[in-house]
């Protein structure tokens, strides 16, 4: 009798449909989580290389399939569309197709079909007065595998799989990269391209650069103790570590977020308990017609809008791919709530920069940005967040060189200083595109009173 032992086929297919247009012309994909998810790959294959075997690549869905297709189950329209896609695709009887649950960190209190989840975030997290995640058990991580540890074909053996390649990454017009995104992406892709010194730190992709982040250190030898701050500093928008920064790496699955949970659990016991660490671990709203309008739009992407903390944050999204939280909320609700601009074309704009895209995160936070949850809009007072959380001004001149000189009492409402104000501190204010004028005045907003189309309250924060 002879005896099959199964062997798990390592294999990293780039689907083209992850590099092509939206239909409002934004890449799906742009320059910065192309690089880091090349970073990636090569990162699992040197770790697998590192326990005898390899990594399959191809540039799109070929090759030989005769077993069973392991994959995450997905939720989200696009993605579901992906998976059947790929099920019609696949030979009848030869290969089997599982989707496996992995969008949870452990069971949530709640029923199955999830008829009695909350709608809002606070009613989800307080169960009956307790918090969430002190009912949920994590399970512990699984132990690094070493050699012989997993059923993969050794090296050798896949040396020979053509046509995926283990020597060569797929060249981007292969991939399917857009003409745009290829000019920008043919530097950031170059391997000693540096990125942006402006930038809260550099992103390289992988699970060993995830790893040597040193606020994952919670490692009791060398402690790191960021994170016994975090309530405190997670507002922050200058530097590595007002927050963690390991959402990329936990967007593309280069760190495993049971691992990010158990090193938590290790840092309270061992130094300190920190109230908000337990992060780490469909439009319902009534109907708003939005603003069409795309010189405004494309001020907001790139900065120029007139609105310091809104310029700010999306000048450091376009030179680095990555915006603080507070960042993100603060230019959602301006774009889709001041601005009355349709919110998706914000969070396309998003998808296609941000190191950590996920779709849930992305879409979900961007509903909730433009008030269609069902439950209170939540509009921010641009100018009060931003003497909140950068009361010096420190975080906007560090990306608008136009307000370097500019004092903290202009600083972010330079609209209000007077002609011999802008003579002194160097920054005329004027039309936007105006080559006299250094910074925009911000465009006219509507009034909260004039705002209609919104059954529920309307809060300012
Ligand atoms: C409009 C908008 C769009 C967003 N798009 C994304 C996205 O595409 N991908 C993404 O991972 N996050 C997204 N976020 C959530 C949040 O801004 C980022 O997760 C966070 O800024 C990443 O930095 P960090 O890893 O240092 O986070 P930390 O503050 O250190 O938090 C630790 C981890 O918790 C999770 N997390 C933290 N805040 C949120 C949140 N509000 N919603 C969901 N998860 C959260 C992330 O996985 C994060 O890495 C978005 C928020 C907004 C308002």
């Amino acid at each position: 009798m002879i005896t099959i032992k199964a062997v798990v086929l390592p294999v990293f297919l780039f689907d083209p449909r992850q590099y092509r247009r939206t239909a409002r012309g934004c890449d799906k994909t742009g320059p910065f989580r192309a690089k880091f998810l090349y970073d990636s790959v090569l990162d699992l294959r040197q770790q697998l290389r590192g326990i005898g075997s390899d990594l399959l690549v191809a540039p799109r869905g070929e090759g030989d399939t005769h077993t069973t297709i392991l994959c995450q189950e997905q939720v989200t329209s696009e993605e579901l569309r992906v998976d059947r896609a790929l099920r019609s695709a696949l030979p009848a009887g030869s290969c089997q197709f599982k989707p496996v649950w992995g969008g949870s960190l452990s069971e949530l209190p709640y029923r199955q079909d999830l008829s009695d989840l909350p709608d809002g975030f606070t009613p989800f997290r307080n169960k009956a007065g307790r918090p969430v995640e002190s009912r949920c058990e994590v399970r512990a991580p699984i132990k690094r595998p070493g050699n012989g540890d997993l059923p993969l074909p050794p090296a050798d053996a896949l040396a020979a799989a053509a046509p995926l390649s283990c020597t060569a990454l797929p060249p981007l017009p292969e991939i399917g990269l857009s003409e745009a995104a290829l000019g920008e992406a043919s530097r950031t892709l170059r391997r000693d391209a540096a990125p942006d010194p402006r930038g809260v730190m550099p992103f390289p992709g992988g699970e060993a650069a995830a790893l040597a982040r040193h606020y994952l250190a919670i490692s009791l030898a060398a402690p790191c103790d960021a994170l016994a701050t975090y309530f405190e500093t997670r507002n922050g928008m200058l530097g590595a570590d007002y927050s963690s920064k390991f959402a990329p790496w936990l967007a593309h699955g280069c760190l495993s977020p049971r691992q990010v949970a158990h090193e938590c659990r290790r840092y309270e016991g061992a130094r300190v308990q920190n109230k908000s660490t337990y992060w780490m671990g469909g439009p319902i709203g009534s109907h708003q017609s939005w603003r069409s309008d795309a010189q405004l739009l494309q001020r907001w992407k790139d900065g120029e809008l007139g609105v310091p903390l809104v310029d700010a944050n999306m000048r450091e999204l376009k030179a680095t791919g990555f915006m603080s939280n507070r960042g993100r909320q603060n230019v959602a609700s301006y774009l889709a709530l001041d601005l009355q601009l349709d919110w998706r074309e914000g969070a396309e704009h998003f998808e296609a920069l941000l190191l950590d895209y996920d779709v849930c995160s992305n879409w979900g936070n961007w509903v909730s940005a433009a008030g269609l949850t069902g439950g209170r809009v939540n509009r921010f007072n641009i100018v009060k967040q931003s003497k909140d959380y950068d009361a010096d001004g420190a975080y906007v001149r560090h990306w608008l060189p136009e307000l370097k000189d500019v004092p903290s009492q202009f600083v972010h409402e330079p609209w209000k200083m007077g002609r011999a104000e802008q003579e002194r501190f160097g920054c005329r204010i004027g039309t936007h595109g105006d080559a006299a004028s250094d910074y925009p005045n911000p465009p006219k907003i509507s009034p909260l009173a004039s705002y209609h189309g919104f059954r529920h309250d309307i809060m300012e924060s």
